[in-house]
């Protein structure tokens, strides 16, 4: 909603079919109003209304063709309606209160006093003022405190609205890199639903759950019979998105085969359905999202250079959390807002000292992290203010950004280091989350804000299978 969208002019518009009546009220109001407009019938005031967009109007409530209160309706449907004051005859007050429930502002019975007339212009254009003042403002918060959705008022995420906001209306292909948990699927629906296919579908894939052997179906689609278990023809990602947009989550996961195939669908937007000898065309935006060095994964001979450079014609860099912890407050704000609502509590806010606390620690799952952690506090605290003992040990015992290298032996490489560090950042977290939840895979993907699937996979990588109920 922009601005010019929901302001009118501040022009007046009085609509009666006689025209002594107009030239009446006319002369007392250009007195301290300057663009006064006439209409003659409903008719002629719905079109100029399109045309002037007045504040005001004075409406007659009878008029021949389409009477008061039917314009009066009219009016009423329209997206930003102009402020209605409907004129009456004195002794017709039960018309005056029917066209009020029907959303009119004021009235005024006819003959009028000069100045009666001019108190209740003047109200109405007090009125509109505000709530075009408030208008303005919530819309200069809104833009303050993040992009649609996407919350953040740090200058490194204000940088990244920037870039969001040039790509959403070029239609180009977008590569949004940043670690698990930094908002890569949350900007990428952002992206959609700001684009001109935001009435299309948005369809996510994620590379990374899917098994190899299923990869190419779940994108293509398949033939009834083209593979054993296929019993039924099936549409591939690709063609759900269809004038839409497809964000392939976790592409750097994806095998070089796999790779190879969306390559063509890039370049001419077309592909078979496995088994198919049909040749399907779409028109697919495509939003590549990853938490890998994409340009570390075509040294090592895991990543076609080729396609990096077409999924890479923008690329938006997501930052970590830890590096934008002005932004935690607003964020931790906003949490407890929703989550307070979700869980039916009362918490209205949180002590210093917990912000404090959850502004030192270092987030490695970010903002997801921080997300689930407000959750469970909420959902754990008696209190209406969350507090330090509300939070978990972890994030009371770092004192400060925790020296992330402490335990890394410096004899590996940088890139054998990290995974271990990673590696241990999921198996803690994910292990304490499935405690949590009573060993429930359903419910800690839900806690994670995983996929069931992903979370499958990486407590099998993780070696964590134990005490999982299904
Ligand atoms: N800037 C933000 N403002 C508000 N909520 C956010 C923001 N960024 C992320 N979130 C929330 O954090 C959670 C994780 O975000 P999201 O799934 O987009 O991360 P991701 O980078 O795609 O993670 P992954 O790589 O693991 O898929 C979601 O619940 C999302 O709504």
């Amino acid at each position: 909603m922009t601005t010019k969208e929901t302001m009118h002019t501040n022009s007046i518009l009085i609509v009666d079919d006689e025209k002594a009546a107009r030239y009446g009220m006319k002369k007392i109001l250009q007195r301290d109003h300057g663009s006064i407009f006439e209409a003659t019938n409903g008719i002629d005031v719905l079109q100029k209304i399109h045309t002037l967009q007045p504040a005001l109007i004075f409406l007659d409530i009878n008029m021949p063709q389409l009477d008061g209160l039917k314009t009066l309706e009219k009016i009423r449907e329209m997206k930003h309606p102009p402020l209605v004051v409907i004129v009456t005859a004195h002794g017709s007050e039960k018309i005056a209160v029917e066209a009020m429930k029907k959303g009119a502002y004021d009235y005024i019975a006819k003959p009028y006093e000069m100045e009666e007339l001019r108190i209740i212009t003047r109200n109405a254009l007090e009125k509109i003022a505000l709530q075009e003042e408030n208008t303005r403002l919530r819309m200069e918060i809104g833009m303050l405190e993040g992009y649609g959705e996407l919350l953040g008022q740090s200058k490194i995420m204000q940088e990244v609205f920037d870039r969001i906001e040039k790509v959403v209306t070029a239609d180009v292909t977008v590569l949004l890199q940043g670690e698990s948990g930094s908002g890569k699927e949350l900007a990428a629906h952002e992206i959609h639903r700001r684009s001109k296919r935001k009435n299309g579908p948005f369809i996510v894939m994620n590379c990374a759950a899917v098994p190899e052997t299923l990869i190419e179906s779940e994108l293509f689609g398949h033939e009834r019979g083209s593979f054993t278990g296929a019993t039924e023809r099936r549409m591939g990602k690709f063609e759900m998105a269809n004038n839409g947009t497809i964000l392939l989550d976790e592409i750097g996961d994806m095998s070089l085969s796999t790779q190879s195939k969306l390559l063509r669908v890039l370049q001419e937007q077309k592909f078979e359905r496995l088994g198919g000898t049909e040749t399907l065309a779409v028109d697919v935006r495509i939003i590549s999202a990853t938490h890998r060095d994409l340009e570390e994964e075509i040294e090592e001979g895991r990543f076609r250079e080729d396609l990096y450079y077409r999924i890479n014609v923008v690329n938006i860099k997501i930052p970590p959390l830890r590096k934008r912890k002005e932004d935690i407050p607003l964020l931790v704000n906003r949490f407890i807002q929703h989550f307070s609502k979700k869980h039916y509590k009362n918490v209205v806010s949180i002590s210093n000292d917990a912000m404090k606390k959850l502004s030192a620690y270092n987030w490695p799952g970010n903002i997801r992290q921080l997300k689930n952690t407000i959750e469970s506090a909420i959902v754990l605290t008696n209190n209406d203010v969350l507090d330090i003992s509300d939070l978990s040990e972890d994030i009371i015992r770092e004192e400060k950004t925790p020296d992330s290298t402490k335990n890394v032996h410096y004899h590996l490489s940088f890139r054998e280091a990290k995974k271990i560090l990673i590696e241990n950042f999921e198996k803690d977290f994910i292990s304490k989350k499935l405690e949590e939840c009573g060993g429930n895979i359903s419910h800690t993907a839900e806690a994670l804000d995983m996929h069931r699937q992903n979370l499958q996979q990486k407590i099998k990588d993780l070696q964590l299978n134990k005490d999982i109920k299904e």
